[in-house]
């Protein structure tokens, strides 16, 4: 198989990286040059746009605004388009003549292979294209497949949902600093806290709330920290962040 990958940025770049051992052929198109210096050795190769038309599947992983020059240089192109880029629907790029088309909303945790990829399908993906889409995505985390209607949602949830939690994250580290804790430590310990809650919350499938209250001690430390968060809204304030994610979302899609 032959991938393409056009925009080698903080997205084509890791899928770049996870995608080398799945095909025998990456084609990289990057107009930055030297975000492809690491690049340097088989399988991948430097191409242009009407290069990448050899791939089986190009990812197109540009900004927003780039995308309809290098779709308009793709046109009716017949490979299978998985495309990155928030806000983009599946009928804006069939009007490219690109009829098979993954709409894919990943998350920077594919860095890790702890991704979060929401995908929908065109029409046109037959069930053997999407199962070969979806089983290189698997290398990049976990795949769900959602009506692309939901896409706006998770675009703000688990798409830009890590900057979210960073600046959370953030926050326990100056809480932490403030408390006397060097940030070394703190950052061991903040960093697991995270991960073993999550994987908590995973492994046991219990509602967070039911946790929140076994964690809780009659008159005890965790109910005062608990009553400080509801009087600083910490909970409006995360759902109305989401929701203004996603209010930009539907513009994007809207345009
Ligand atoms: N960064 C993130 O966490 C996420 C990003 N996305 C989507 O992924 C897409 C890419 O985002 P990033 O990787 O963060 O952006 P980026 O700016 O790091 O990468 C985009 C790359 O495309 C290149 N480029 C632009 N026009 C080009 C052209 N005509 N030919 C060749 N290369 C071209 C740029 O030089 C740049 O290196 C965006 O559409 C974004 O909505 C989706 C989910 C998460
Ligand atoms: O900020 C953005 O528009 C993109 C979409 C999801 C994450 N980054």
């Amino acid at each position: 198989m032959t991938i393409g990958i056009v925009g080698v940025g903080n997205m084509g770049s890791i899928f770049a990286e996870k995608f080398s051992k799945e095909a025998e052929r990456i084609l990289l198109v990057e107009k930055d040059s030297e975000k492809l210096s690491r690049f340097d050795a088989p399988p991948y190769e430097v191409a242009d746009l009407e290069k990448a038309r050899e791939a089986d599947l190009i990812v197109l992983a540009v900004k927003p605004q780039d995308a309809p020059v290098v779709l308009g240089t793709l046109k009716g192109f017949d490979g299978i388009l998985l495309s990155i880029v928030a806000g983009l629907k599946i009928e804006e790029i069939r009007k490219y003549g690109i009829h098979k088309v993954a709409r894919i909303m990943p998350n920077v945790a594919v860095r890790v292979g702890e991704g979060v990829l929401a995908t929908a399908f065109s029409a046109d993906m037959s069930s053997e294209e999407r199962e070969l889409v979806k089983s290189l995505l698997e290398k990049l985390g976990f795949v769900v497949e959602i009506e692309e209607k939901l896409f706006s949602a998770v675009t703000a949830l688990t798409g830009s949902g890590p900057a979210f939690i960073f600046v959370v994250v953030e926050a326990f580290l100056d809480a932490a600093l403030k408390m006397g804790i060097p940030l070394d430590t703190a950052k061991e310990l903040v960093y697991r806290l995270f991960r073993g809650s999550a994987e908590l919350l995973i492994e046991t499938d219990e509602h967070p709330a039911l946790w929140k209250h076994r964690v809780s001690s009659p008159a005890g430390t965790t109910i005062e920290g608990l009553i400080t968060m509801e009087r600083f809204a910490v909970r409006s304030g995360v759902i109305e962040s989401l929701v203004s994610s996603y209010k930009r979302a539907l513009e994007l899609e809207e345009k």
